[in-house]
C-alpha cells in the first residue's frame, strides 16, 4: 500500500514508529509486550466501527487445534469470533497496521514473519478460555500472537483479564485488562494465557503472525 511505502514515509509510517520501536524493544527484552493505548486511537476506532456492524450471526463459536478443526469444547474456551477479511475499510486499516508491524518486527528481529490473520471475539458473561499455548513447538506456523481491546472502562471486578505466564511453571502470571487501545504481543509457543471468566461483554481482536508453512515444513523455525 502507498501508505506503507518505504520510498514515501508518509506521516502514518513515521507516527507508527513510535509504538512498533517499543513493542520490538520489549520482545527483545521479554519475549512479550503489553503496552496501554498500544494501538493508534484511530485504528481502534475503526474497529470498534466495524465491530459495531457485525451481526450476531456474523460470529462462531471459536475452534481449538491445529488448523482450527471446530471442536467447540466449551469447557476450554466459550468465546465467539469472527474473522477479519478486509472486506469493510476500517477492517482493512487494521490488517494495514498489523502489516507494517510485521514489516518492522521482520527487520528489527529478522523473525521472518509471512502472514498475518486476524479475528474479533466476543466473549459474554460467563465466558472464558482456559490455560493454553497459541502453538505447539514445530507443530505450527503461528510465532507472534496478537491481542488488542475494544472496552471503555473495564475494572479488575468485571473480570476477563489475560493472564501472560511467562513459562509452563509460573502460575502467577501477569495480568492485562482488557481496556479499549491496550495490546499484548507475545512469542506464541513460549507463553501460556488464559482469558479469565468476563462478568461483562469483552470485546477483543486476536491475530497471528505466521511463518511460510512451506520453509516452516522444511526448516526449525528461527528463535
Ligand atoms: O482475548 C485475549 O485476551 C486472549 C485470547 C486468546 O488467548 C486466543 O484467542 O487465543
Ligand atoms: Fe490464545
Amino acid at each position: 500500500m502507498e501508505r506503507f511505502s518505504l520510498d514515501l514515509p508518509s506521516p502514518l509510517y513515521v507516527f507508527d514508529e513510535i509504538y512498533f520501536s517499543g513493542i520490538v524493544s520489549d520482545l527483545l527484552e521479554k519475549g512479550f509486550s503489553i503496552r496501554p493505548l498500544g494501538v493508534p486511537e484511530f485504528v481502534i476506532d475503526a474497529l470498534v466501527a466495524c465491530q459495531d456492524t457485525l451481526s450476531k450471526q456474523a460470529y462462531r463459536r471459536g475452534g481449538i487445534g491445529r488448523s482450527e478443526q471446530f471442536q467447540h469444547l466449551e469447557k476450554v474456551r466459550s468465546d465467539e469470533i469472527c474473522w477479519i477479511d478486509g472486506s469493510s475499510s476500517e477492517g482493512q486499516l487494521w490488517l494495514d497496521w498489523c502489516e507494517a508491524l510485521r514489516l518492522y518486527i521482520n527487520r528489527h528481529l529478522f523473525m521472518g514473519l509471512f502472514s498475518f490473520e486476524s479475528h474479533f471475539a466476543c466473549y459474554a458473561p460467563g465466558n472464558f478460555y482456559r490455560r493454553h499455548l497459541d502453538a505447539f513447538k514445530g507443530e505450527s506456523n503461528r510465532m507472534l500472537s496478537v491481542v488488542t481491546y475494544l472496552n471503555d472502562d473495564w475494572q479488575t471486578t468485571d473480570g476477563g483479564e489475560l493472564v501472560l505466564y511467562t513459562n509452563e511453571k509460573d502460575d502467577l502470571g501477569v495480568r492485562v485488562l482488557p481496556e479499549k487501545g491496550t495490546i499484548a504481543i507475545f512469542l506464541s509457543e513460549d507463553f501460556p494465557h488464559e482469558v479469565l471468566t468476563a462478568k461483562r461483554e469483552r470485546h477483543s481482536v486476536a491475530g497471528w503472525f505466521r511463518l511460510n508453512t512451506s520453509i516452516n515444513e522444511n526448516i526449525d523455525p528461527p528463535k
